[in-house]
């Protein structure tokens, strides 16, 4: 009798195909797409230029932004902006009807500039509009797609390793593309890091044009309306962030993390539980299934610290948590955890920030 484990045959990676098909080992580069709208670019693309750069240099290969759009300068003036977040090159693909982001010509533009440039590694946010074209491409090309993953790195094969949570958050998984290119991965916002502007670095730009005509598309933007109603839309970007979670007991206890919010200059948010009881809207939501946070200063009032809100602060420089019960799992990584009673805390510490902040105010 044999003592030996047996596995399925062909699980695993070990048994999967690892040679490249012939055709795709032509593929180098890495390329992060350019999300540029309404002449701003979206921060997440200039962190994803900052883990583009690692994953490039690790490969020995170059770093290109892929910006389309209309209006030639305006374009060159967002390539000089890469450069200066580490790409070393950028397509860029200018077209009037590209001016506003559809589906159809932009998955066009970016299939046909794949097919000529073949990079091994595409990297786009995972907004709305990334991942409405991430998708798109990705069946179009007919290769793989790792979404929403908070690592990226590259494995002992030159492959590239994109993980990301499943199963509920509960486990982390990672995923190759081994027999496909380019290998594709959408990252949410503030989940990676935002690089240092380099000033003075320069790069190449590659003009790339495609045949798109107005009339061939069918979907039309007729104007555009910005969405002033979603106050939490800088969320994910504030410097300090007060959360409340099932601790504040009511419904009107989340006013409490809002004044300490404002009187800190910062902006709120709360736990999955909130949303589901209707005490906070959705986009407040802070967490795996809401919003990825990366504040200098993130306080936590009244939340357990469950792996699925972990994973939207750990980002925080300065986590203070503060908990009625010493064993919560949040002063596991908060760096500060205070016991106590955070429906009598909160205004105290509101109280405490107004006034020493005008003392402060008046003295400057
Ligand atoms: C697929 C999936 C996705 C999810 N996504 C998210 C997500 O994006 N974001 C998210 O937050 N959750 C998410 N969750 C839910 C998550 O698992 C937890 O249930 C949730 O984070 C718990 O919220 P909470 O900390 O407010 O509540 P609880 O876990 O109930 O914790 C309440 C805490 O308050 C403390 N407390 C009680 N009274 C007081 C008081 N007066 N003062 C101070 N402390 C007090 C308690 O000791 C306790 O630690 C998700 C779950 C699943 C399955």
């Amino acid at each position: 009798m044999s003592n030996q484990t047996s596995r399925p045959a062909g699980s695993g990676r070990a048994n999967m195909k690892r040679e490249l098909p012939e055709h795709f080992r032509s593929y180098k580069h890495v390329w992060v797409f350019i999300e540029f709208e309404h002449g701003r670019i979206h921060p997440v693309s200039l962190e994803l230029l900052g883990e583009g750069r690692k994953l490039a240099d690790k490969l020995e290969v170059e770093l290109a932004a892929v910006i389309a759009g209309s209006g030639h300068d305006a374009l060159e003036e967002v390539a000089g902006t890469t450069f200066s977040y580490g790409a070393d090159l950028a397509y860029i693909i200018d077209n009037p009807v590209l001016a506003d982001y559809r589906n159809e010509p932009y998955t066009r533009v970016m299939t046909a500039l794949v097919e000529k440039y073949q990079p091994e590694i595409m990297l786009l946010g995972a907004t709305v509009l990334g991942r409405d074209l991430a998708g798109a491409v990705a069946t179009t090309l007919k290769t793989g797609l790792t979404a929403d993953c908070t690592e990226l790195a590259i494995d002992g094969e030159r492959s590239l390793a994109a993980t990301r949570p499943t199963f509920g958050g509960s486990l982390l998984c990672t995923i190759h593309t081994l027999n496909y290119r380019p290998q594709m991965a959408t990252v949410r916002p503030r989940v990676m890091a935002m690089p240092v502007a380099q000033e003075g670095r320069s790069g190449r730009i590659v003009e790339f044009t495609v045949d798109l005509k107005e009339e061939d598309i069918i979907t039309k933007v007729l104007d555009f309306l910005p969405d002033t109603a979603n106050e939490a839309a800088q969320l994910a970007f504030a410097d300090i962030v007060v959360a409340g979670g099932i601790g504040l007991r009511t419904s009107e206890n989340v006013q409490l993390v809002r004044d300490l919010a404002n009187a800190l200059g910062g902006d709120w948010g709360g736990s999955r539980p909130l949303v589901q009881k209707g005490w906070i809207p959705a986009e407040r939501q802070i967490g795996q299934t809401g919003k990825t946070i990366r504040p200098r200063l993130y306080i936590a009032a009244g939340i357990s610290g469950a792996i699925q809100h972990r994973v939207g602060v750990e980002g925080a420089d300065l986590i203070v948590a503060i908990n009625t019960d010493p064993q919560a799992p949040i002063f596991d990584f908060a760096h500060v955890g205070i016991t106590a009673d955070a429906i009598t805390l909160l205004p105290a510490l509101t109280n405490a920030f107004r006034q020493r902040l005008s003392v402060n105010r008046l003295a400057g």
